[in-house]
Order: C-alpha cells, then sequence, then structure tokens
C-alpha cells in the first residue's frame, strides 16, 4: 500500500509551503529532510489529511485524503515531536487505554492489549505510573504505545528524536527498524535514517532530491553547505 502525493501543491496564506510535489511511496521505510520552512511537517500532515492540498491528491490507503479523512486517520498513526502534546490520562496504563476505549472494546481485551503493547516497548514496569512523570525518551515510547496499539497501517513521525538524548534516540532509531508498518519519518536528526529505504530532501517546497540514504543526505549537505 502506498501513499502518493500527485502534483500537490500547498498554499498557506500568501505562501506556496508546497510546490509541484509528486512521489509515490511504497517503500517500508522512508524519512524526509530539509532546511527549517522547506514544508516537511506540511508533507507528513497531508498523509492523514491533516492538511489537504490546494491542487493536486494525496492518496492513503488507495484513498482520497479530501473525500476520506477520517478512514484514513484511523489507518495512520501519527506521532508528534513533544509527546506531552499526545498525553491526556494520569496514568500511562490509562493513556494507552484510553484510545481503545473509544473503540469501544471490552474492557478485558482493552486490559490485555494494554500490557502487550507496554511491554513490547519496555514500558509495563511504569503501568500505574503518572505518565508526566517518565523522561523525554519514555514519554516518548508512551506516545508510540498509545498509537500502536489502534495497530495503524502506516506511521508518521514527525521529528520524533528532537527531544531526545542520543540513548533514546538510538532507542527509538531501533524501534523504527523493527516497525513491521510502512513509516514516514521527518527528521533533522540524519543517523536516523540509517538503513532506511528511500530519502527525499524538500527545499523551499520542492521534491529536490529522491534516492538512498547516502545519495539524498548528500545532496542535502551540499544545500546547506
Ligand atoms: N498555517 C500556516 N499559515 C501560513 N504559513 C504557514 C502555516 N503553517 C506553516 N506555514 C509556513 O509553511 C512553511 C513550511 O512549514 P513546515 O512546518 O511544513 O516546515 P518544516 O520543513 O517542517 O520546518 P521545520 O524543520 O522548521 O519544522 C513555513 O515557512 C511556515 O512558516
Amino acid at each position: 500500500m502506498a501513499i502518493e502525493f500527485a502534483d500537490v501543491q500547498v498554499r498557506l496564506g500568501q505562501r506556496d509551503v508546497l510546490r509541484g510535489v509528486t512521489a509515490c511511496l511504497a517503500e517500508r521505510r522512508v524519512g524526509v529532510v530539509g532546511a527549517n520552512g522547506s514544508g516537511k511537517s506540511t508533507l507528513a500532515r497531508l498523509v492523514n489529511g491533516l492538511a489537504l492540498p490546494t491542487s493536486g491528491s494525496v492518496t492513503v490507503l488507495g484513498l482520497d485524503t479530501r473525500r476520506h479523512a477520517a478512514r484514513i486517520r484511523r489507518g495512520v498513526g501519527f506521532l508528534f515531536t513533544d509527546p506531552d502534546a499526545q498525553i491526556v490520562m494520569p496514568t500511562v496504563a490509562e493513556d494507552v487505554a484510553f484510545s481503545l476505549r473509544r473503540k469501544g472494546l471490552a474492557r478485558e481485551e482493552v486490559d490485555r492489549r494494554v500490557a502487550e503493547v507496554l511491554s513490547r516497548y519496555g514500558l509495563a514496569d511504569h503501568a500505574d505510573h503518572p505518565a508526566h512523570h517518565l523522561s523525554g525518551g519514555q514519554k516518548q515510547l508512551l506516545a508510540l504505545c498509545s498509537i500502536m496499539v489502534l495497530e495503524p497501517e502506516i506511521l508518521v513521525m514527525d521529528e520524533p528524536t528532537t527531544l531526545l538524548d542520543l540513548r533514546h534516540s538510538r532507542q527509538v532509531a531501533g524501534l523504527v527498524r523493527d516497525l513491521p508498518q510502512q513509516v514516514l519519518v521527518i527528521t533533522h536528526d540524519l543517523p536516523l535514517l540509517d538503513g532506511f529505504d528511500r530519502v527525499l530532501v524538500l527545499d523551499e517546497g520542492r521534491v529536490v532530491a529522491d534516492g538512498t540514504p547516502q545519495e539524498a543526505i548528500g545532496h542535502y549537505r551540499k544545500l546547506m553547505a
């Protein structure tokens, strides 16, 4: 299943934030790099219909984001930079359970799924801890648990390691490597893209390079020189 951008333009206010973006992303791990303000977050937000193209189209899970945003949002997990913004309940387990409860699952099923995901991401011992007392890295893991428990088909991560120290960055990089889903990662953390299948470089709203991490990052370094 692919993410398809067809001649996408996004105009916000007086500014063309994305211009003529055409790409079919079918690889499992895709990265996006580019200068501040080059349009990366906007590109990420197009994938789950949080942003809509001014012209052109975005197709995700075979559906047009303009017409099927609700269905697409159920299939696309979105991890924001700041995990605090995603914590909604007092304890770790309650926070992960929150999104499942809204799906109307039985309590035993919710408890089972929450325990499984917390154990998978190393937070089982913190299940009853106040979520806001976790470290930055643990909060990022918690945010990931709250998304993964919903079993999304695609995961979009907008600068997932920005707030993390080296150890936690590596931990998140390892998690990204092992995720079975298709993952689109926006980042300034170039080592995070090691082993990725494809990396796009954005510059002033256009895709100016698209290839292996080595090719794309080489282009990006020249652009920034
Ligand atoms: N709602 C909006 N109205 C007007 N301009 C906007 C709006 N949202 C974003 N922009 C502008 O669009 C451009 C691209 O923003 P975007 O957040 O996509 O960039 P980015 O590449 O993710 O940047 P960064 O690396 O700094 O996070 C920026 O110049 C930003 O100021």
